[in-house]
């Protein structure tokens, strides 16, 4: 039962009627050296992807995405995930089901574009050098959870990085506000959420010292952007036994 990745992959789509699902199936139906054999949606028996499929992509809602993956392992079939919502818990549930199934891999990445995935970096490596650090995220308004994941991340990444420089708390005298006028506070860095019809999905990091500010954006006019992401994925996670959390890991950026 276990996917052992042909020259050819087959993959399956979950959740290939959505935006970004309709968006993959385009993606993988034209790349030559990939199979789409499968598109998935709701209600739709993921167990019958066994032995027919050797790589599936997932891009459902929060809610089901963990579930998903536990039945594609079931089905021996190596997952890349971009779906929103996935905590520390349900990850280390997941590296838990990996550890007693040789050979299956699965990539979670909370973004596939380039541009997001250095600008995560440059936050990072940028966070011990300034005393405030904000995050600001804008998406088209369908989009059903808040902050975006990548939001998430990037905040955490900010605050790892302020954590091992050893900077303490950021200056901020707010003692009375409207709730949420501050933003949500992930592990001490605010985070801002901005809907706006006309928008895909972006991202604003503002950095300040005295005097000097930095600004670090990464803009996904078109879904188009987070292909070249997902077919590497696709591609390289049949190499890669067990959990790989984020697509820099495929890029040499770490
Ligand atoms: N990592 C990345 O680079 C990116 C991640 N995302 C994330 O991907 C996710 C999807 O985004 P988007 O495509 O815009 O959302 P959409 O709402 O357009 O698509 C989600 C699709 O999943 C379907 N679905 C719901 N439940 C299930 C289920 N149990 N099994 C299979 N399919 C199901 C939905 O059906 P129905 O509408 O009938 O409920 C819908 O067709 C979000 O979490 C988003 O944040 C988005 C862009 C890039
Ligand atoms: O829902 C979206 O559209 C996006 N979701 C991901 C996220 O929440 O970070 C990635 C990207 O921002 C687009």
């Amino acid at each position: 039962m276990l996917a052992r990745m042909t020259d050819f992959p087959r993959v399956a789509v979950l959740g290939a009627d959505g935006r970004m699902g309709a968006t993959v199936c385009r993606a993988v139906d034209n790349a030559p050296d990939l199979q789409l054999v499968a598109r998935l949606d709701k209600d739709d028996d993921v167990a019958s992807l066994a032995g027919r499929a050797d790589v599936a992509v997932d891009f459902t809602v929060p809610s089901v995405t963990e579930a998903n993956v536990h039945a594609l392992l079931d089905a021996g079939v190596h997952a890349v995930v971009g779906t929103t919502g996935w905590d520390d818990a349900a990850l280390a549930r997941v590296e838990e089901r990996l550890a007693r199934t040789e050979g299956l891999g699965v990539l979670v990445a909370p973004n596939f574009a380039l541009s997001a995935v250095l600008a995560m970096q440059f936050a990072a490596t940028a966070a011990r050098y300034f005393e405030s650090a904000e995050v600001v995220e804008l998406h088209h308004p369908n989009k059903v959870d808040a902050p975006s994941g990548t939001a998430l991340a990037t905040a955490r990444g900010i605050a790892a990085a302020r954590r091992d420089a050893g900077l303490g708390e950021m200056p901020d005298a707010t003692e009375t506000q409207l709730d949420g006028a501050r933003g949500a506070v992930v592990d001490g860095v605010h985070v801002h959420a901005v809907r706006l019809r006309g928008l895909v999905a972006h991202e604003e990091v503002v950095l300040g010292n005295p005097g000097e500010q930095l600004t670090i954006r990464t803009d996904s006019f078109d879904r188009e952007s987070f292909m070249p992401g997902v077919l590497l994925a696709v591609r390289e996670v049949g190499r890669r036994p067990g959990l790989t959390v984020g697509l820099e890991h495929l890029l040499d950026l770490r």
